[in-house]
């Protein structure tokens, strides 16, 4: 097995646009990290910004760091909106259509419940992939059970979700990018088509924003959320992000009124009254320090060309797929990530009947992807911070893994 990196690899790093990005992040030595779709890895501004959150705002300016520097925009009240503006940029929304706090799941439970509430009148059906994020499944099937099991959860494979946008339909929960397969699905068209039986739309972006661009607006979306932890590089636990576009702001019902949503907080009114525009989705105090953290990670971004990063990702992914194929004809592996560019995401992930135990290995080898049930390896590519070398270096990590155990 040779370790020489081919040179037409060597020329595509070296005529990256996007190299100078890896730069901005600590990736640990002699690891090759596949697992962005699922922590992004810790942008080097991080620990100093959270450290000036944790000794100077809190530590010195304590209770006052929630106004302080206001007029700069520095003040921790407005630090959810601050952050709203720049995922509002990777996902072809306006800042005022975004709220960041909370979990995926709890804004997923907030957007589906205004998603129902701007529903047409009597429609009772969400649709949804089968296969969809479990915490997706769940929170609809929560929300039925607090509404009294009036709802119906229709649950169909992704590739028949076009069959079923039916006049029945109130609302459609969609993971755009399958977190098992890597499958991406064409939001435009299927909001398009929704849309046109009366459909609302809710997409989870999880494994899309910061991946490659996404226009909400473009495709007249109604709501969305996604991870913060994931591409976006905010942390562990990092705050997620809700969409709703501006048209439903009016109507859409706040499920999770809390007074941080309020107009006016301090006013300490005995009633809800919404802030203006997705702020009103914000319920509780806002996570300051996970904020601040992921407030610095999506400034790596700022000069980040959003179509040189799809470019690159499909490249990483591409190449990739080219370097294990011979593997497949020797080894069980079988590739269920989409070749078409369209239809790909981030990632790419082959079924293994031992796919757990050879993920372990590749692990102790410093190749850190992740396995998923039932017999799914799944490695994800970050365009901010790998290389074609790297995908060169887990391609041979991958094949020494299998003749190894074979
Ligand atoms: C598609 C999708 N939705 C939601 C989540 C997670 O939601 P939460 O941040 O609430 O754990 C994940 C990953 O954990 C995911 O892959
Ligand atoms: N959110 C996670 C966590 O708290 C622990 C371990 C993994 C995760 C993940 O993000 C899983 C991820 N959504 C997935 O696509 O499988």
């Amino acid at each position: 097995m040779t370790l020489t990196i081919p040179d037409h690899l060597l020329a595509l790093d070296a005529r990256d646009p996007l190299a100078h990005k890896r730069g901005e992040f600590h990736l640990p030595r002699g690891v090759v990290y596949l697992d962005g779709n699922s922590l992004g890895a810790l942008p080097r501004g991080v620990p100093a910004r959270l450290a000036h959150a944790a000794q100077t705002e809190w530590g010195e300016q304590l209770i006052r760091s929630w106004t302080a520097g206001a007029d700069a925009g520095q003040d921790w009240m407005a630090l959810p909106d601050r952050v709203a503006a720049k995922i509002a940029r990777l996902i072809g929304a306006r800042p005022h259509e975004v709220a960041v706090g909370d979990s995926t799941s709890v804004n997923t439970f907030k957007v589906l419940a205004a998603a129902l509430g701007v529903a047409q009148p009597g429609r009772r059906v969400i649709l949804t992939d089968a296969d969809n994020f479990p915490t997706d499944l769940y929170v609809a099937q929560g929300l039925n059970a607090l509404l009294g099991g009036t709802l119906e959860l229709r649950r169909v494979p992704a590739d028949d979700i076009e069959a079923h946008l039916t006049g029945d339909v109130a609302a459609l929960l969609l993971t755009q990018v399958d977190y098992r397969t890597g499958r991406k699905l064409d939001l435009e068209a299927i909001t398009e088509q929704a849309q046109a039986q009366g459909i609302v739309t809710v997409w989870d972006l999880a494994h899309s924003a910061g991946a490659f661009p996404v226009d909400l607006n473009g495709a007249g979306a109604d709501f969305a959320v996604g991870c913060g932890y994931k591409f976006l590089n905010g942390g562990p636990g990092a705050p997620a992000f809700l969409y709703a576009a501006e048209r439903h702001h009016d109507a859409a019902p706040v499920a999770i009124s809390g007074w941080m949503g309020h107009a006016d907080p301090f006013e300490m009114a005995r009633d809800f009254t919404p802030a203006p525009g997705a702020r009103r989705f914000v319920a509780g105090t806002p996570m300051v320090l996970s904020l601040s953290a992921l407030d610095e990670a999506l400034n790596v971004f700022a000069d980040v060309d959003l179509d040189a990063l799809r470019a690159k990702s499909l490249s990483l992914t591409d190449t990739f797929i080219d370097l294990v194929e011979p593997l497949a004809a020797r080894f069980p592996l079988t590739l269920v990530t989409p070749r078409e560019h369209a239809r790909r995401g981030s990632q790419v992930s082959y079924r293994h009947p031992q796919a757990r135990e050879v993920m372990a290995d590749l692990i102790q080898a410093g190749i850190i992807g992740d396995y998923r049930t039932p017999d799914i390896l799944r490695f994800g590519f970050t365009p901010l911070y790998h290389s074609h070398a790297d995908v060169w270096q887990a391609a041979r990590g991958v094949q020494a893994v299998l003749e190894a155990r074979a």
